[in-house]
């Protein structure tokens, strides 16, 4: 098969690496890149089965600017919730192309360790049973993959674990100790699985590898992006030189501010994602910390 990944991040690197094992994989980027089976848009855009693994608050702009409908399908591989529009991914392809051409890539995936080859499981979301088995064809065999038809489980979970990240490097970066990030992370999923089931999530999926195993790995690693954005927001360094030494994207820096404003305009009880955005705007995380444990839960 062929596949088309749009991205030359971490995480499309990462999947063109997987998926080049046994099948043609064909990858853009913005900024070209000297690697093997680098091509323009054009010829990317040209593939059946493409993989969209550009940021989530790029998504809408990228989309009206570049997708031209052949027909493809989208492997949506994005983790976010768009900060301006305050929808979910699912519906800003929507806009582009059928959902029965759309899936989503959710899970517990580090793409340094993609990139080694070491045993990863993922999921594949889609209301299209047979695409979500079509993607599956492409992973190889170090990959273990899931199929199920939970969009918005998928997506919320993807999204909010990594604001749920940015907490617990706060709470290791104050050295609050490990019954702390523990109890932070356990209420984390609740409130994750409390704001996709608002959305029509199931539950289940906050129990499995899209919500539990990737916050468990995300908000436990300083290989993730946002919990390492936690640990320099705790030593209160400022967020702009936090993201310029990063030099990556760290989507829950975005995702805090969309969730706040959905879950108030929702009705829906979001208390660590408001502290979140209030440290991320400043707040002293010390604050947050006493107000967070003031609450009733
Ligand atoms: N890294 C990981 O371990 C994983 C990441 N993800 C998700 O994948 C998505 C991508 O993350 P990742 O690859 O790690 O991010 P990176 O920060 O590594 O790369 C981001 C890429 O996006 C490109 N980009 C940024 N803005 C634009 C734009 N306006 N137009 C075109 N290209 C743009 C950059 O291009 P340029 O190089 O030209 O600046 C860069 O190649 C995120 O949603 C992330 O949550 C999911 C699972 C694992
Ligand atoms: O989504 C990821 C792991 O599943 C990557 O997490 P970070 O974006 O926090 O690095």
């Amino acid at each position: 098969m062929e596949v088309g990944i749009i991205g030359g991040g971490k995480w499309g690197q990462a999947l063109h690496f997987a998926f080049s094992k046994n099948h043609k994989s064909r990858l853009y980027s913005r900024t070209p890149k000297h690697i093997e089976g680098f091509a323009s848009l054009e010829e990317v855009l040209a593939c059946p089965l493409l993989v969209f693994a550009l940021p989530a608050q790029v998504v809408g702009e990228w989309l009206e600017a570049n997708f031209v409908d052949k027909g493809q399908s989208i492997l949506v591989a994005a983790k976010g919730i768009d900060v301006r529009k305050h929808i979910f991914l699912n519906e800003m392809f929507a806009k582009h192309l059928p959902e029965n051409r759309l899936a989503f890539l959710s899970g517990p995936s580090f793409a340094a360790e993609v990139m080694r080859a070491l045993p990863t499981a993922l999921v594949i979301s889609s209301h299209n049973t047979s695409l979500a088995q079509t993607y599956e064809k492409l992973f190889p065999s170090f990959i273990k993959t899931y199929t199920n038809d939970d969009v918005v489980g998928a997506e919320v979970s993807g999204a909010y674990k990594n604001v749920i990240a940015i907490a617990s490097g706060i709470c290791d970066g104050l050295e609050l100790g490990n019954n702390a990030r523990a109890s932070l992370i356990a209420r984390g999923l609740v409130e994750m699985a409390r704001f996709g089931v608002h959305f029509g999530a199931k539950e289940s999926s906050f129990l499995g590898l899209s919500g539990a195993g990737d916050l468990f790995l995300t908000a436990s690693s300083t290989l993730s992006r946002n919990y390492r954005v936690g640990l320099g927001l705790a030593h209160l360094r400022p967020l702009e030189q936090i993201l310029k030494e990063l030099g990556e994207v760290a989507e829950g820096v975005y995702t805090a501010k969309a969730i706040v404003s959905m879950g108030t305009k929702e009705g829906i009880y979001t208390p660590i994602a408001k502290e979140v955005a209030h440290m991320l705007e400043g707040k002293p995380p010390l604050e947050s910390l006493r107000d967070l444990l003031s609450q009733n839960g």
